[in-house]
């Protein structure tokens, strides 16, 4: 992928990077650096909810929100946006693709913290109308870079039933369903009106329809500089900005 495909509002180059690049980013973060994974969740979170908030105020201030979560670190940054978005009183509910006691690790943490706050959240086993009645505004965090082959199972079912009921749908690092590093989709994949992609955009967006934003997980430039990726901070003096293809 040619590294200039994608462009900060300066104008300037921002360089796109495959799943397996952005693996080894994130294990040189946690490993060399420190800076584990619940920092940068609570990083993705904030900025995802940043980007709700403000398609939100675009004209749809009374909207109700589903957020659609997966057990992976997507579903995890989902649900970190989740406590934002209730923490100002935004009508919110989590739809999991699984019962809330197979979510596991970091995204279990997650979702015990929105459990306390008394958050609604269903999952497959709920009454089967409840469960697929979406909210006009969706927050699609069900599958990020992690996807393996088409989408099965519940998830399938959610993405098939976002595209056709939703009105507007805010994806969290890709659209669910997306291969991050090729774009295509090897079954049902969401349609996402916006794309809040983390750290640096992935390379199979480049072919993905729908806004763009680059929200900053806090990654120092020396990670990228002991994987030898290009990189000059994008975000400026903010922690997300508006990306731009050609
Ligand atoms: N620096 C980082 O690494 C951070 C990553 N975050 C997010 O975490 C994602 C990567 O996390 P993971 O590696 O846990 O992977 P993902 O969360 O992208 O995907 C794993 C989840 O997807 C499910 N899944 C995969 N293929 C499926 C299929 N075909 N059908 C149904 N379900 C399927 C798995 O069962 C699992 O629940 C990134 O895309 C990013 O959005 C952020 O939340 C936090 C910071
Ligand atoms: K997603």
């Amino acid at each position: 992928m040619d590294a200039s495909t994608f462009v900060g509002p300066s104008g300037r180059s921002v360089t796109a990077v495959t799943a397996d690049e952005m693996r080894d980013i994130d294990r040189v973060v946690v490993e060399e650096i420190g800076l584990d994974l619940r920092r940068m969740m609570e990083h993705a979170g904030r900025g995802l909810a940043e980007a709700v908030l403000r398609v939100r105020s675009n004209g749809r201030s009374d909207v109700p929100i589903s957020v659609l979560a997966g057990n992976g670190g997507n579903g995890g940054g989902g649900l970190a946006c989740a406590r934002h978005l209730a923490n100002r009183d935004v009508p919110v509910r989590i739809v999991l693709d699984r019962a809330p006691s197979e979510v596991s690790g970091v995204t279990a943490e997650q979702l015990r913290i929105l459990e306390a706050m008394d958050v609604t959240i269903e999952s497959p086993d709920c009454d089967t109308d409840t469960y697929t009645a979406l909210d006009d505004l969706v927050v699609d965090s069900l599958i990020g870079y992690g996807l393996t082959g088409a989408p099965r199972g519940a998830a399938a079912e959610l993405i098939e039933t976002v595209d056709g009921a939703a009105e507007t749908i805010v994806s969290l690092d890709v659209p669910s369903g997306t291969n991050a590093t090729t774009g295509e989709a090897p079954g049902v994949a969401v349609e996402a009106d916006l794309t809040a992609t983390l750290a640096l955009p992935k390379t199979g967006l480049a072919t993905v329809g729908g806004d763009l934003r680059l929200v900053d997980l806090s990654i120092p430039q020396v990670v990228y500089d002991r994987l030898e990726i290009e990189y000059c901070n994008p975000f400026g003096g903010g922690f997300a900005v508006p990306l731009s293809t050609r």
